[in-house]
């Protein structure tokens, strides 16, 4: 059943070919197709067009009878001269299992579900009779969109992507990659332009929603690659939103290795009586009741026959040293270690690129730019070995040749994702290993439910502890010589923790049951870093635990309990996303964690009848500013602190005393600035300003004594003036109240200040008194100094003491002594 294409402008004149690149809708064929958009459609040759159009009809003639079980080559297949062509150029000549069994039903425009095991082929089964229907209905430039594919990872679309320039490369439509993290202006201009294009959900939707030169009216078949995962909940939202403007009728491929959708899927998907290839005589089911939701409705578990499966058990702080071991063992093969996390991969990768294991390394993560992703992504195909760690972001699809090894690190979520993992090796009928590492706790669900699901027995593996190098010692001289390199191990601590705490399967996946400090040595981390979510997730169950034992409240707490494992599987709720810094670098973009089976166990007797009437309300703390927060903001910042620099009269810069007289281990530890761990120290800190104090108090003491000294000399050099001469002293007299008189019509008067004469007649030894008093009060001088006269060393030793007395408004004896001297000098 073929459907009538929209009669379009300029039909079939403009031809355009997917060329090379990430994008190459109408840029790719552009040279063609303005050719012959220049030559009037008249001038197109008649004879080219009759034979096409002979072709056609006898390709549709023949669509009826094709007989799956009898096509051997792809030669037996209608297919059109381009497609035969270019599919024997590529070497494409026996069709797989899943080719033979879905291109035909697909040819005749009805719906399928394929589902084949990995690397079995189903990118063919999808793209050829994309093509043909195009084909068919002598599609051009400007018919528009034709056809999409989307697929749940960019590599995987770029994947496609290449794959369609092999197979379509003798035909004239033009194909356009859109994924995310590429130039959205340069895309959007041309998409109008594409015949196919192959997207990832998140930008395709973009594009549905800002660009308004692209319409998919025209669009006539719809492909899902790996659609389990298209259609679970991490992307359901998106996937409903992009379904809304397709028109509804239309033709539907889905093709995945495990294919678990449901009937409300397909309803989704508007499917009319669709073909299932590869499900063994299974359809889809209901959408399974909660309590029979833990096992997956999959209708093909099957893992590549030449694959070898293995696994071995170890503790948590275990696995990089096995880690370690492993790839030394394995030098000259190509291996891909999946494990939870984005930061974990980045982690790994840098500190065995530090270690130098001997064989190059790569990591494949989502938070990578583009460009690099494709870049590592390329650069993996061609090594022949090679180590790579990722994240699952290549564990759906990806055609990596000759894979020798699939380590998983950490356990997948489930039996369909390790499916998906273990099937990048042993690709279209090659040899290839898969090696499952499980930790105690993970140990009898994973390999029970690997059986019961798969039906088969995993090997255990011993690990030989003579085989085991224990890089340990290396990684934490690396930790400690490389702050960077040590923030980046404790992310990659608290991501994992954070993965399993978000893991919705509780009885495999139990946060509780790891060895946190264990697991922070293991990563070279002197100290476990603190887990934020964790220590707020039990404050939050001991006050329901205080609660209930309290007795009121009792209704509750089931609805406390229900928020909490939401909380737990979503990231925290609205309050996590505004917490602490700590947290904001762990974000968690699947939201398909739904919280199943057991959570974890809050407490053994929640199961109660309570009902939800009053949510408990959390209080909200307030974070307060503290100086060791600003500290530690500052450290971040890498903040240097402000130096002070003294000129002399010509312009010369003077030592600083001041630092001259820091405590000798304060010095030293300035000249070992590398030992700095970028932390805060308090114990030490603490000594050091306990060092320095001393050194302030002693240098202040040596100025107030200095300072006195020089008073009481300039004294006795006046006093002993003073009684020299009389004459002088009446001459003075005379000029001082000259003097006084002069100033007094300006300045202030003295008159009121006491007769120094009269004072020292009386009182001969008064500066020796002082001198004897100022010496054995020097400590308590110190003291008021400390409150009055903090800023000391700023204030030259010379200046005489009734200005600092001005300042203080203290008018002391010696302030008066001091004044009246410097009268009678002056
Ligand atoms: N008919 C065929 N003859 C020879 N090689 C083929 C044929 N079909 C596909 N291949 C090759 O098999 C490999 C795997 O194909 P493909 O990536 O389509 O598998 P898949 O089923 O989509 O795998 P996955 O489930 O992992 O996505 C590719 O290298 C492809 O070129």
């Amino acid at each position: 059943m073929q459907r009538q294409k929209p009669k379009g402008p300029g039909k079939p004149g403009s031809r355009f070919k997917p060329g090379s690149g990430t994008f190459k809708g109408a840029g790719g064929g552009r040279k063609s197709g303005d050719n012959s958009q220049k030559r009037p459609r008249q001038e197109i040759n008649k004879s080219r067009l009759a034979a096409t159009e002979a072709e056609i009809q006898d390709l549709k003639t023949k669509y009826a009878e094709i007989d799956a079980t009898a096509i051997k080559k792809f030669a037996q297949f209608p297919l059109s001269k381009k497609t035969q062509k270019a599919l024997a150029e590529s070497k494409f000549v026996h069709p797989t299992q899943v080719q033979r069994d879905s291109i035909g039903p697909a040819l005749q425009g009805k719906d399928v579900l394929g589902a084949a095991i990995t690397g079995s082929g189903k990118t063919l089964a999808f793209l050829i009779p994309v093509l043909e229907h195009l084909f068919m209905n002598k599609w051009s430039r400007t018919d528009g969109v034709g056809a999409i594919i989307i697929s749940p990872t960019r590599e995987l679309a770029y994947q496609i992507f290449e794959t369609l320039k092999k197979v379509g490369k003798h035909h004239d439509f033009s194909a356009g990659l859109i994924i995310g993290g590429k130039n959205l202006k340069f895309e959007r201009t041309r998409m109008d332009q594409c015949n196919i294009l192959i997207c990832t959900p998140g930008r395709l939707l973009q594009h549905m929603d800002e660009n308004p030169l692209f319409n998919t009216s025209t669009m006539e078949m719809l492909v899902l690659d790996e659609a389990d995962r298209c259609l679970d909940m991490g992307f359901q939202k998106t996937l409903n939103s992009i379904i809304e403007n397709f028109p509804p009728v239309r033709q539907t491929l889905l093709f995945s290795a495990t294919q678990t959708n449901t009937v409300q899927d397909l309803a989704r998907l508007n499917l009319k009586d669709p073909v299932y290839v590869g499900y063994g005589g299974a359809t889809p089911r209901e959408e399974p009741s909660a309590s029979t939701k833990k096992t997956p409705n999959t209708a093909v578990l099957a893992v590549p026959e030449l694959l070898q499966q293995s696994y071995v058990v170890l503790n948590l702080e275990d696995k990089i040293t096995m880690l370690w071991s492993f790839i030394k063992n394995h030098l000259k093969q190509k291996i891909i270690v999946f494990v939870a996390s984005c930061k974990q991969a980045k982690y790994l990768y840098e500190i065995f690129c530090k270690l130098r294991p001997g064989s190059p390394l790569l990591a494949l993560y989502g938070t990578l730019h583009q460009d690099r992703r494709i870049a590592i992504y390329e650069d993996f195909l061609r090594k022949s070995h090679v180590v790579m760690f990722s994240t699952d972001v290549a564990s759906r699809g990806l055609d990596f040749p000759a894979v020798n090894w699939v380590v998983q690190l950490d356990c997948p979520e489930d039996v369909s994702q390790y499916i998906h993992r273990a099937g990048r090796s042993a690709r279209n009928k090659t040899r290839g290993e898969c090696l499952l590492v499980l930790t105690p706790s993970e140990e009898e669900y994973m390999i029970s439910a690997l059986k019961e699901q798969l039906n088969i027995d995993i090997r255990c593996v011993q690990i030989d502890p003579k085989k085991l190098f224990s890089p340990r010692v290396k990684i934490e001289a690396f930790l400690a010589q490389f702050p960077e390199l040590r923030a980046t191990a404790q992310r990659a601590f608290l991501s994992y923790i954070k993965s399993v705490f978000l893991m919705r399967n509780k009885r495999l996946f139990n946060v509780f049951s790891l060895d946190l400090d264990a697991f922070a040595q293991s990563l070279g981390l002197a100290v476990t870093p603190r887990v934020p979510f964790l220590e707020k997730f039990l404050w939050r169950q001991k006050q329901l635990q205080q609660q209930k034992e309290q007795g009121d409240n009792a209704k509750s707490i089931n609805p406390l309990l229900s928020k909490l494992t939401k909380q737990q599987s979503f990231g925290g709720g609205d309050e996590d996303e505004e917490n602490s810094d700590d947290e904001d670098f762990i974000k968690v973009k699947r939201k398909d964690h739904d919280v199943e089976g057991e959570p974890v166990k809050l407490d053994e007797e929640d199961d109660t009848e309570n009902e939800a009437e009053a949510p408990l309300v959390v209080p909200k703390r307030e974070k307060l500013v503290t100086k060791a927060s600003l500290a530690k903001k500052a450290l971040k910042k890498n903040l240097q602190v402000n130096s002070k620099l003294k000129f002399d009269d010509e312009g010369e810069t003077m030592a600083d005393d001041r630092s001259q007289m820091k405590a000798l281990s304060a010095r030293q530890r300035t000249v070992n600035q590398d030992d700095d761990d970028g932390g805060i120290n308090l114990v030490l800190s603490k000594a050091l300003l306990t060092e320095e104090d001393q050194y302030d108090k002693q240098r202040f003491r040596e100025l107030v004594k200095k300072r006195h000294k020089l008073q009481r000399e300039k004294l006795r050099k006046k006093a002993e003036e003073a009684k020299g001469s009389d004459d002088e002293e009446e001459q003075q007299d005379d000029d001082n109240a000259d003097d006084a008189g002069s100033e007094s019509d300006h300045s202030v008067d003295l008159s009121w200040l006491p007769d120094p004469d009269k004072v020292y007649k009386n009182k001969p030894n008064a500066s020796d008194r002082n001198e004897s008093k100022s010496e054995s009060s020097d400590a308590s001088d110190d003291e008021k100094a400390d409150d009055s006269d903090g800023d000391d060393d700023d204030v030259s030793d010379d200046e005489p003491a009734y200005k600092k007395s001005k300042l203080t408004n203290k008018m002391t004896l010696m302030d008066t002594e001091a004044i009246a001297a410097s009268l009678l000098g002056s």
